[in-house]
């Protein structure tokens, strides 16, 4: 069965890359500039440098060609995503759509499977989320990863066509769970990342997982998630991976921050926007969250690290 993938980036690229290891992928991008280049080169070295793509993975610009597959995966970062969907739900209404973003809309605090039922209501929707960079992913090293869908048949079939040799895929119903823990990982991230560039150490940074892991869990918690769903890959497992390695965009902006360096803004960074939808949240939901607070207020140059810091150990004394 062929599979389509929306979005040309990184994850987009390496999930297709992986793909293609079983049958025909088509990648599909908005620019049929950035299509012809990769037909060209056979690879896509503005976004995943360094791979070469496989005969089986077909790049069109064209939705008509994207729109044959059954199953579409939509690699976009979270705050374009409602865009996409809207652009081309009359081709989408009738398939099995697979988000591959993590994310909070700012707008409305919705994830990506929300944003998909509403936007797209006839579909059937699923998420792909977990541990897993895109480089990794397409070096063909071994990835373990969730794949959340709240129709358990549908939930089985996508794990069957979208697990590859080197791709495992774990079955959540949990689609609340599975997509809160890869938008807040992020989050978190973004705080490890500034506590290591201001040289706080390993310890701080330890600490920031665990009090964030708690964050993860009060939010998941509230919005009707399964309590189990955060310590799985979706959950603990993307957090132990983006909190430590700087292949990680938002760990990478948080050290920045940390060494007050300037960051590039092209660069997808989901955690800031899904930041500032998960404070928001939070008020609404009238939730502790000091690290989230802290971070919205680091990106928007509020706080130093030192100063955000300095507020989190001062903070009244609590039992764990
Ligand atoms: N990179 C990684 O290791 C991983 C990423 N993810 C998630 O996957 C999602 C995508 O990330 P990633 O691929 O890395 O990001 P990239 O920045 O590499 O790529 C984003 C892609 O989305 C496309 N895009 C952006 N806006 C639109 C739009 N309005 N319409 C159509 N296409 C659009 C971009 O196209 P254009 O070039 O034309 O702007 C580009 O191809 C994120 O939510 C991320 O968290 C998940 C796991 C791992
Ligand atoms: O989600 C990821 C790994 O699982 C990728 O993290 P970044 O978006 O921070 O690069």
């Amino acid at each position: 069965m062929s599979i389509t993938v929306m979005g040309a980036g990184a994850f987009g690229t390496a999930v297709a890359v992986s793909l293609a290891s079983k049958g025909p992928v088509t990648v599909w991008a908005r620019s049929s500039q950035q299509i012809s280049k990769i037909k060209e080169t056979r690879r896509n070295e503005d976004r995943l440098p360094g791979v070469v793509l496989p005969d089986a993975l077909t790049a069109t610009a064209e939705m008509d060609d994207a729109a044959r597959s059954r199953i579409i995966l939509l690699a976009v970062p979270m705050q374009t995503l409602r865009h996409v969907l809207q652009t081309y739900s009359a081709a989408l209404h009738d398939k099995i759509l697979v988000a591959c973003c993590k994310g909070i809309e700012l707008e409305t605090g919705l994830g990506p499977v929300a944003v998909m039922q509403q936007t797209v209501p006839d579909a059937q929707h699923a998420l792909l989320t977990g541990p897993s960079f895109a480089h990794d992913i397409a070096r063909g090293l071994p990835t373990a990863l969730t794949l959340a869908c709240s129709d358990a048949d549908c939930g089985e079939e996508l794990q069957r066509e979208l697990t590859t040799a080197n791709l495992r895929l774990y079955r959540s119903t949990d689609t609340v769970g599975a997509e809160l823990g890869g938008a807040l990982k992020n989050v978190v991230a973004i705080a490890c990342g500034t506590a290591m560039g201001a040289k706080m150490g390993e310890s701080a940074r330890a600490a920031l997982m665990t009090r964030g892991y708690a964050e993860m869990q009060r939010v998941a918690v509230a919005r009707g998630a399964e309590p189990e769903t955060m310590a799985g890959l979706s959950g603990f497992g993307d957090l132990a991976l983006t909190c430590t390695s700087e292949q990680s965009r938002n760990y990478r902006l948080g050290l920045s921050l940390g060494r007050g360096e300037e960051f590039d803004p092209a660069v997808t960074v989901e955690g800031v926007a899904t930041a500032r939808a998960v404070q928001a949240l939070a008020t609404e939901l009238r939730l502790d969250m000091p690290i989230t607070t802290c971070v919205t207020a680091l990106v928007d140059r509020r706080l130093t690290p030192q100063e955000a810091m300095t507020h989190l150990l001062a903070r009244p004394l609590k039992e764990e």
